[in-house]
């Protein structure tokens, strides 16, 4: 059996734990995939505490050491699920690499800092299985802001010599890899462009009994205003240089409100111009940072939006081809997951898994904290 890896990453979407089996020895190969369910009830109470809106008022320390404890078990019993499912043993597994839940990402200031949630020692208690976990802890720690993380992945899997490529994760946030035609990591840069499908979903389901813009059809049905989308693009994130990160602390359903102020606009006008956007963002920071790109490849949940990407295509200057990681044996679902396989496996190879270009660290550093299955001198 080969050496395996499992990945979970639970992301800003809240849509689900992403988990991923995966060998890297002698290639990169999906073992086997599996969504892990988020109950609505801990759904609901993670935004709260995103955004401190809790129903019962409980202090927020009990309720993050809760949640954590929580979150901790579930992602145990998802591991379990998902090595059920494929029926590999836990003892084929070397490693977790466990991202947890962010519930607030702090990158600048005097004590910058990034919380995951979701307890690695109860998954490694639970499942027996090492657990790495809190990767973004010690690229803060060496001067860097703990993201994006997985530009590194991305290059293992996806830089060559011969074309220039860009990598674009469509997550509740949006993350972009400049790989130029290199074979090597020092030259790849990256960062959060902006929003990616968290506007889009907080506004759809405002209004339609979904999570999502299924394929983009609800903002196609509408027309993007131009004076909304001037003034969502002057937003003063968009005018930083790298290296930049952001999330939910700053791109959230209050900063949408306090921009939507037009009664004229039908709910599918703002979906259009949402759309718009977010295109618009993720189009100005290739043809800005890498006017010369070759090919775009797409990941993350976004790369399902055909209206997204098809306003994408359309902003882009770039004559890059654009195409979903599929198309070099990675759904775009699983990018994520995999990574986090893959950070897991650097770690434990105690190998760096930052790019100082990307975060702003000094160095590159070994990431995470490793839970051990099980003492070798019991
Ligand atoms: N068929 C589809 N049509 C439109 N949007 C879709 C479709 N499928 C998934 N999505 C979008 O993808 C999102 C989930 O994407 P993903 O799982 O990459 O997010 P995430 O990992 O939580 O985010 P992050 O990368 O910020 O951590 C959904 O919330 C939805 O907006
Ligand atoms: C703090 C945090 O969770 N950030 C996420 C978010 O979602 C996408 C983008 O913003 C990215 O920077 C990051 O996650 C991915 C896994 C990363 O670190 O590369």
């Amino acid at each position: 059996m080969k050496e395996l890896f499992l990945g979970l990453m639970s992301g800003t979407s809240l849509d689900g734990i992403d988990t991923c089996i995966a060998a890297f020895d002698p290639q990169f190969e999906i073992v086997g995939t599996h969504k892990g369910d988020l109950p609505d009830d801990l759904r609901r109470e993670l935004i709260a505490l995103i955004h401190d809106t809790s129903p019962d008022r409980r202090g927020m320390l009990a309720r993050i050491g809760e949640l954590d404890a929580r979150l901790g078990e579930l992602f145990a019993q998802t591991v379990l699920d998902a090595l059920e499912q494929h029926a590999i043993p836990s003892t084929a597994i070397r490693a977790i690499g466990s991202h947890g839940q962010t519930v607030w990402h702090q990158p600048l200031g005097a004590y910058p800092f990034s919380l995951q949630i979701g307890d690695a020692a109860r998954i490694a208690e639970r499942t027996n299985i090492t657990t790495v976990a809190d990767f973004r802890r010690r690229d803060i720690a060496a001067g860097g802001q703990g993201a994006p993380l997985v530009p590194a992945f991305h290059a293992a899997m996806f830089q060559t010599p011969t074309e220039a490529r860009a990598v674009v994760n469509i997550g509740g946030m949006a993350n972009i890899t400049l790989l130029p035609p290199s074979e090597d990591t020092a030259s790849v840069s990256g960062f959060d462009t902006g929003p990616g499908n968290i506007l889009l979903d907080i506004h759809i389901q405002r209004y339609r009994a979904s999570a999502y813009d299924q394929d983009g059809a609800f903002a196609a049905s509408g027309d993007c205003d131009e004076a909304l989308l001037d003034v969502l693009l002057h937003d003063p994130y968009f005018a930083l240089p790298p290296p930049k990160s952001t999330g939910r602390e700053h791109f959230n359903a209050a900063w949408l409100d306090q921009h939507l102020n037009n009664p004229r606009l039908s709910p599918a006008d703002v979906q259009a111009t949402l759309t718009e956007f977010t295109a618009r963002s993720i189009a100005a920071a290739v043809d800005t940072y890498f006017s010369h790109c070759q090919r775009l490849l797409i990941c993350g949940g976004g790369a399902h939006n055909n209206e997204l990407i098809r306003r994408l295509s359309a902003n882009l200057r770039s004559t890059c081809v654009i195409e979903s990681t599929s198309a070099y044996g990675i759904e775009p679902d699983w990018i994520e997951a995999s990574a986090f396989a893959w950070l897991a496996r650097q770690t434990l190879l105690l190998r760096p898994g930052n790019l100082p270009r990307v975060t702003g660290a000094s160095k590159s550093v070994i990431l995470g904290a490793i839970h051990p299955a099980s003492s070798p001198y019991q």
